[in-house]
């Protein structure tokens, strides 16, 4: 299947590159260009970031990209609830592979907290975040092949709370079916108020789960909430 083959609303922008190396550059050349732009009007920018296995290419990429990175704040999209050595920390991911390079000036706004639970823990990260620019200027989402999109995964306890358009929690507690399960996830509300939102995809098997995703609900498959302007796709076989 191509990427022209879904049944994508017509505002949405689809990119179809060549391979991985060719998504992880048109990609950091994006959000670099994007985050550039937001430097040069408000002084100073914020991205957002998912972790999981795909994006250390990107990443990379972002790392070396020219930009005056002490004026930018680095948050993501959703953590483990593991502490930044753990292998499984997207912190841990963010340190290793985008703080580095030309990016090692940019201010990292973790979500990990230390807690005695996790719902302690994402209303520590949601205060936290107070402390983070607003409305975030780009925001690169990852998906799985269950639909989920952040930490907001089909059958989590609070799903219904995290894709609520009107609610005001920045971070919320959430169940993933596969382990490290305990997650804090920005939520929808807080995540759709970027001014540029990528999805970073590979694969058939993911473009088949946007397929799907198309004719479900958000509760159903959550990447759903977001297919719609702005977003744009950033996909490779
Ligand atoms: O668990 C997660 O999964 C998604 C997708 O990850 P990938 O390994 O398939 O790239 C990711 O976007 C999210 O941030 C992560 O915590």
């Amino acid at each position: 299947m191509a990427i022209s083959e879904l049944e994508l609303p017509s505002d949405v922008v689809a990119h179809s590159l060549p391979g991985p190396e060719q998504l992880a550059q048109a990609l950091a050349d994006r959000v670099a260009g994007a985050l550039q732009y937001a430097i040069a009007n408000h002084d100073r920018a914020s991205l957002v970031v998912s972790g999981g296995r795909s994006p250390i290419a990107f990443l990379e990429a972002l790392s070396v990209r020219d930009l005056p990175w002490a004026k930018v704040q680095v948050s993501l999209a959703d953590e483990r609830w593991v502490e930044p050595a753990d292998p499984e920390s997207n912190e841990g991911l963010l340190r290793r592979h985008l703080l580095q390079n030309a990016a090692a000036d940019a201010q990292l706004v973790g979500l990990y907290q230390a807690a005695q639970t996790l719902e302690q823990a994402a209303e520590r990260a949601s205060e936290k975040l107070a402390g983070f620019a607003r409305p975030i200027d780009v925001l690169v989402l990852g998906m799985g092949s269950d639909g989920h999109t952040a930490s907001l995964f089909p059958n989590s306890p609070l799903l219904a709370k995290g894709l609520d358009e009107n609610g005001t929690d920045f971070c919320l507690p959430m169940l993933a079916p596969v382990s490290p399960e305990q997650r804090i996830s920005m939520t929808y509300p807080l995540l759709a108020s970027a001014r540029v939102q990528c999805l970073a995809i590979q694969g058939s098997a993911k473009l088949e789960t946007l397929r799907q995703a198309m004719r479900l609900e958000p509760s159903q498959m959550p990447i759903r909430a977001f297919l719609h302007s702005p977003l744009e796709i950033y996909w490779c076989p």
